[in-house]
């Protein structure tokens, strides 16, 4: 059986790793041909994951024929940003792993990446989502991760990706699971900005209790289930982005309230917070659903409101039970 991942970013070449390393023949697909060539010749992953020897099963390509050529299954690992375009330009596979964490708002409403896909390609999706550092996961430092999807789909993805250092549960709410994936980066932006501002443990500790509970809002009122929120994918993913060390969300919110601008925010890797914040705010505008936390991550990243002035009016609203 052989693999195919699209996306040789931080986590595409870390599912990779996994994958090879366990034997299974997989190829990496790499948007640009001198990236692709870098990793052919190198062996590592010097530009998104360095320090990582790529094992011998791993063949990176940047041919899509090559690439898919083949494959019982491709995993997606772009960015949310150039998920259309990066399917639109590729030769399809029989089923699909997401494992992209972002959101889209349209004229459909909410949308997950897997939920795109499966648009896009017409064939089944399995997302795969949990607290799940590329950077610790490519050095088999142990975590565990959920496979949501269709069941006989999500128990290959679990039997396909699970080893010593990876365990991989199953679940049914692909949608919950998601949506879990997609708001923890909004608050580790917010948790990045209290960092920041050097609010303290006890701000950040509210913060998220609180983010968490308008992550619970949101995603149940999109059909996700309440427990999810608190699994893996939600409370779990939360915790190990909020106060993580790579995290890229929680370092953009530190560095949005050093001052340092916009473009130069995703220098170190995509921020999918500040494109799911947008999501976030225009569905809870169309709706009437108040999202105070997501709402003060918008005003700060997008529309240049001081950080302080945010925390201040996030203190100021008006007082009710927990
Ligand atoms: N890095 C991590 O630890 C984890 C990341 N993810 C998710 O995986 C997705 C990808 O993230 P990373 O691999 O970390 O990103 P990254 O920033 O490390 O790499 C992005 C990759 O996408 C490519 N890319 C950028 N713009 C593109 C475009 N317009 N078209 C095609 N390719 C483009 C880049 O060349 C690069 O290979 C994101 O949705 C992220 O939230 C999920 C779990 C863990
Ligand atoms: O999703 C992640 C860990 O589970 C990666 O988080 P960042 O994108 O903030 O680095």
């Amino acid at each position: 059986m052989r693999v195919a991942v699209l996306g040789a970013g931080a986590w595409g070449t870390a599912l990779a790793v996994l994958l090879a390393s366990k034997g299974v023949p997989t190829r990496l697909w790499a948007r640009r041909k001198a990236q692709a060539e870098a990793l052919k010749a190198m062996r590592e992953n010097r530009d998104y994951l360095p320090g990582v020897a790529l094992p011998a099963y791993l063949y990176p390509t940047h041919d899509p024929e090559e690439a898919l050529e083949g494959a019982e299954l491709a995993v997606v690992a772009v960015p949310s940003k150039a998920l259309r375009e990066t399917l639109a330009g590729l030769p399809l596979a029989p089923w699909y792993v997401s494992a992209t964490k972002g959101l889209f708002y349209g004229e459909e409403g909410v949308r997950t990446p897997a939920e795109v896909v499966e648009a896009l390609t017409q064939r089944p999706v399995v997302a795969l989502s949990g607290p799940n550092h590329a950077e610790e996961v490519a050095r088999f430092l142990p975590t565990a991760s959920v496979a949501a999807g269709p069941e006989d789909l999500a128990r290959r993805v679990q039997a396909l990706f699970s080893g010593p250092t990876f365990r991989v549960y199953t679940s049914r709410d692909r949608r919950g699971v998601e949506l879990g994936g997609a708001v923890k980066n909004v608050l580790a932006l917010a948790a990045g900005m209290v960092d920041g501002l050097r609010l303290g443990d006890n701000a950040k500790a509210a913060l998220l209790t609180r983010g968490l509970r308008e992550m619970v809002r949101f995603g149940t009122a999109l059909g996700g289930e309440e427990a999810t929120f608190y699994g893996l994918a939600g409370l779990g993913d939360l915790l190990a982005t909020a106060y993580s060390l790579h995290s890229r969300n929680r370092m953009a919110g530190e560095s949005l309230v050093r001052g340092v601008d916009r473009e130069a925010l995703e220098a170190r890797g995509v921020v999918e917070g500040l494109y799911a914040v947008k999501a976030m705010v225009a569905w809870g505008k169309a709706q009437g659903v108040e999202l105070p936390v997501a709402e003060a991550v918008h005003r700060v990243a997008h529309e240049g409101l001081d950080p302080l002035a945010a925390l201040k009016a996030l203190m100021a609203r008006e007082p009710k039970e927990e």
